[in-house]
């Protein structure tokens, strides 16, 4: 498994020769196997954090480094990301673009097509296989683009808001499907989301940021998979509002461990 380690991360922008900070001196830690939900305002630099831990973006200063579950540094091998739109090519099937990126056979030849019929499998689409996109839903399309990024067999998934574009009830039940997978495959996750409710459903952190800093990052200690409804999430999602609107009265903002 692997883990990425951040340190004094910072970046800015030039906008009409003016510099925008869209990072500050980050540090964050995403041991292996863990999910890392990162919540935030707009703007305060989440999906540029993600983009320097994909590689694609080079530090201004500071770094990105991985290493693995002995702790020690290694390169970061393969990398899965899914965005908040499904960016699935529309003239291939739903087969084809889920194995887009892992192949190069003929189809149906080797190994690998069997690892896109198990990935189908696992995130429900196997009916669908041979549909184009556009005739899928919202939902089924973004558990394709889930499908494509599973398929390369990832050590680390970034998701910027993957399901940020679908409405509640699929929402809610595609987190279902990802806490799922993730506890079969223990996939290393960096995980950017708008939604607190989902960001603590998920994460065993959840990172809080505000203007290209680390504001607090606040444990979930609770098993995985969580049902939604679980009462146990309400003081863990009001503790991160809390954060978020930096109301440092809040009692379960203490336990935060303001960075
Ligand atoms: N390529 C770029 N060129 C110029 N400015 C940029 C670029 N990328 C990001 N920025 C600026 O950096 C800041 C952080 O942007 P970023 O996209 O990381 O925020 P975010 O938290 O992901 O926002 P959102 O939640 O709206 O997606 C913003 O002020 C943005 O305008």
């Amino acid at each position: 498994m692997l883990g990425v380690r951040v340190r004094g991360l910072s970046r800015r922008y030039l906008v009409r020769a003016r510099p925008v900070v869209a990072l500050d001196g980050v540090d964050l830690e995403v041991p292996p196997g863990s999910l890392v939900a990162i919540v935030g305002y707009s703007g305060c630099g989440k999906t540029t954090l993600l983009r320097h831990v994909a590689g694609l973006e080079t530090a201004e200063t500071g770094s990105v480094a991985f290493f693995g579950s002995d702790g020690q540094s290694r390169p970061p091998g393969r990398i899965g990301m899914v965005f908040q739109e499904p960016r699935l090519l529309p003239w291939k099937t739903v087969r084809e673009n889920v194995g887009l990126a892992t192949l190069r056979l003929p189809a149906g030849v080797g190994a690998g097509w069997t690892r896109i019929e198990e990935t189908l499998a696992l995130v429900g689409l196997t009916a669908f296989a041979d549909a184009r996109p556009a005739q899928l839903s919202g939902g089924m399309a973004q558990r394709a683009a889930l499908a494509r990024a599973l398929c390369r067999e990832p050590e680390l998934l970034l998701m910027d808001e993957p399901f940020g574009a679908l409405d509640a009830l699929t929402r809610t039940h595609l987190q279902g499907e990802l806490a799922r997978i993730r506890l079969a495959r223990s996939i290393t996750t960096l995980f950017i989301t708008h939604d607190v409710a989902e960001a603590v459903r998920l994460a065993d952190t959840v990172v809080v940021m505000a203007a290209g800093r680390i504001m607090a990052t606040l444990p979930v200690p609770l098993p995985h998979p969580r049902d939604p409804a679980d009462p146990a999430l309400a003081p863990l999602q009001a503790a991160v509002f809390a954060t978020i609107l930096g109301d440092a009265r809040h009692p379960l903002a203490h336990q935060s461990e303001t960075l």
